[in-house]
């Protein structure tokens, strides 16, 4: 299933650098790691915020709520999720 994911960050302004730091890395690994899997699909920054949309192609709602939880920013992230359907009109053979 194909889900559209709104994720906006919020950092503690009194995060210490350092830990910022480690949380940031781990954040890009993991995310990374899921993109090459297949299952983060896109990720864009949205302009002028600290925020991306993402669509993610997974099994179902439990495996989106595991990967989506697991983020090591999810702390501190608000999260919109859209489930997405093929249009009736689309043309493209790839996407589901
Ligand atoms: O920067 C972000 O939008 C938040 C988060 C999502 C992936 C990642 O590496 O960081």
């Amino acid at each position: 299933m194909l889900y559209h994911v709104f994720m906006d960050v919020t950092l503690p302004r009194d995060l210490p650098a350092d830990e910022t730091a480690r949380i940031l890395a781990r954040e890009k690994a993991y995310s990374q790691d899921l993109q090459r899997s297949g299952k983060w699909r896109h990720i864009w920054r949205i302009a002028g915020q600290y925020a991306n949309y993402s669509v993610f192609d997974v099994q179902d709602h439990d495996e989106l709520h595991r990967i989506l939880s697991g983020l090591p920013l999810f702390d501190f992230m608000d999260i919109r999720v859209t489930p997405l359907l093929r249009h009736p009109s689309a043309i493209r053979e790839d996407d589901r």
